[in-house]
C-alpha cells in the first residue's frame, strides 16, 4: 500500500513518516483492493472482520465495531421515510473514534512510535488516551479549555494521557499539534492522518455488510470532516472492487455556528474557515476542518449536500432520538437527525429513498446538556398516596 496526495497525486511509502504531502495536500492510503476479500455474509460483523481492506498487520483493539444499525421505525411512522441510525456511541470509548484508533495507534506502533498526541474536542482524546493506555505508550492530549463535555475530559484523564487545556479552541489547538508531531517526533493521530480514516471507512463496509444493500443516502454531522471522507473512501472501495454496484449520497450537517463548508457550498464562494465557531454540539465546535477538501470531494463526487442545523434544532433532534427511539446520543450526533428533519421540511430530500443516520457519540459523554434543559419537580413523601397525587 502507499499513500497518495488528493492534490497531485505524488507517491510515497506507507511508512514514510508523513501526514501531508509536500505540496500541502492531503494523503490518503490507496488501498490494494486485489488483497480485500468479500466477507459480506451479514454475520459477526466487527471492525476487524474486515483486516484484509486494513493498512495494519499489528493489532491493538477494545473489540471496536461491530456497532448496531437500527432501523427507526417510530420515526419512520412520523417522517414517512426509511430511516436507520448506525449507534456509534456502541465503540469501547462510545464514540466513532475507536475505529481510527485501533488502525491508527496500531500503525503507530509499526512505525516504532512510543508518543502519541491529538487536538479533541473531547472524543478524539477520550479514544486516543484508551488505545495508548492499551497499547502502553504515552498519549499527550491538547484540548480547548473550558469546551469539552464532562464525561469526555474524565474519560481522558483515567486512561491515563497528559491533559493539556489551551487557552483557544480546537482549530488552535491542532496548529498547536501539527507543530508538535512535525517538531517533538509525537505520532500525530488527528484525522489529518490517513491511517486513522482507514479505520473509519469501516463504518461503510458495515453499513453494507448489515443492511445487505447499499442504502441512497448516509446523513452524519460534520466537525473536522473526517469522518465523512472516511466513509465515502470506505463505500467507494467497495465499488470498485466490484461487490456493490451503488454509490451513495452523503450529507454532512453542521452546526449553524460552526458551518464554513455549508456557507462555501451554498454561495459557491472558495472555502474560508469561521474565525470563532460556537455551538452547543462541542464535538463539532470546529471553525477549519482540517479534511475539508476531502469531505468536498466526497460530497460532491457522491451528489449529496451540505446543510446547517440550529441548537435548538440539534437539542429537539436528541430528545426525539431518545424519547422515540430509545437511542441516547450526544448532540453532535444528533445534528444527523435535526439535518434529515430539515431537509425534509424544504423538501430537499427524496421521500422514497432510504437515510441511515450516523449517531457518532453516546449521550452519556455530556449529562449536563440534558440537565441544563430539564428540572427534576419537587420530592414527593414516600406515600402511596403521594404517588396516587403525582400520577392523577
Ligand atoms: C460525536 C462526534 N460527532 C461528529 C464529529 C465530527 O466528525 P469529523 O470531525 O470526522 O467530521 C465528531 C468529531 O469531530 C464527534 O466527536
Ligand atoms: N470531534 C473531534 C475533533 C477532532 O477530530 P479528528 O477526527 O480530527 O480527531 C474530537 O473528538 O476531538
Amino acid at each position: 500500500m502507499v499513500l497518495k496526495c488528493i492534490e497531485c497525486g505524488r507517491k510515497y511509502d506507507e511508512n514514510d513518516l508523513r501526514y501531508r504531502c509536500e505540496c500541502g495536500g492531503l494523503l490518503e492510503v490507496v488501498t490494494d483492493l486485489d488483497r480485500a476479500e468479500d466477507v459480506f455474509d451479514g454475520k459477526n460483523v466487527t471492525l476487524w472482520k474486515y483486516k484484509s481492506w486494513l493498512p495494519v498487520k499489528s493489532r491493538v483493539s477494545l473489540n471496536e465495531g461491530g456497532t448496531p444499525l437500527y432501523k427507526l421505525k417510530n420515526l419512520e411512522k412520523g417522517f414517512g421515510v426509511e430511516i436507520y441510525a448506525k449507534n456509534e456511541g456502541a465503540n469501547p470509548t462510545g464514540s466513532f473514534k475507536d475505529r481510527g484508533m485501533t488502525v491508527g495507534v496500531s500503525k503507530a506502533l509499526e512505525l516504532g512510535m512510543d508518543k502519541v498526541i491529538c487536538a479533541s474536542t473531547g472524543n478524539t482524546s477520550a479514544s486516543l488516551a484508551a488505545y495508548a493506555a492499551r497499547a502502553g505508550i504515552k498519549a499527550y492530549v491538547l484540548v480547548p479549555s473550558g469546551k469539552i463535555a464532562l464525561g469526555k475530559l474524565a474519560q481522558a484523564i483515567i486512561y491515563g494521557a497528559r491533559v493539556v487545556p489551551v487557552r483557544g479552541n480546537f482549530d488552535d489547538a491542532l496548529r498547536v499539534v501539527v507543530e508538535a508531531s512535525a517538531k517533538l517526533g509525537v505520532y500525530m493521530l488527528n484525522s489529518i492522518n490517513p491511517f486513522r480514516l482507514e479505520g473509519q471507512k469501516t463504518i461503510a463496509l458495515e453499513i453494507y455488510d448489515q443492511l445487505g444493500f447499499v442504502p441512497d443516502n448516509i446523513v452524519l454531522p460534520v466537525g473536522n470532516a473526517g469522518n465523512i471522507s472516511a466513509i465515502w473512501k470506505g463505500f467507494k472501495e467497495l465499488y470498485e472492487k466490484g461487490i456493490t454496484e451503488k454509490l451513495p449520497r452523503m450529507m454532512g450537517i453542521q452546526a449553524e455556528g460552526a458551518s464554513p463548508l455549508v456557507r462555501a457550498w451554498k454561495t459557491g464562494e472558495k472555502f474560508k474557515p469561521i474565525e470563532k465557531p460556537e455551538t452547543v454540539a462541542t464535538a463539532i465546535r470546529i471553525g477549519n476542518p482540517a479534511n475539508w477538501p476531502k469531505a468536498w470531494r466526497a460530497v460532491k463526487e457522491s451528489g449529496g449536500l451540505f446543510e446547517s442545523v440550529s441548537d435548538e434544532e440539534i437539542l429537539q433532534a436528541q430528545q426525539l432520538l431518545a424519547s422515540k427511539e430509545g437511542l441516547f446520543v450526544e448532540p453532535a450526533s444528533a445534528a444527523s437527525l435535526a439535518g434529515l428533519i430539515k431537509l425534509l421540511e424544504i423538501g430537499e430530500v427524496d421521500r422514497s429513498e432510504s437515510y441511515v443516520l450516523i449517531t457518532t457519540g453516546h449521550g452519556l459523554k455530556d449529562p449536563n446538556v440534558v440537565l441544563n434543559r430539564f428540572t427534576l419537580p419537587e420530592p414527593i413523601e414516600p406515600t402511596l398516596d403521594a404517588f396516587k397525587e403525582v400520577i392523577r
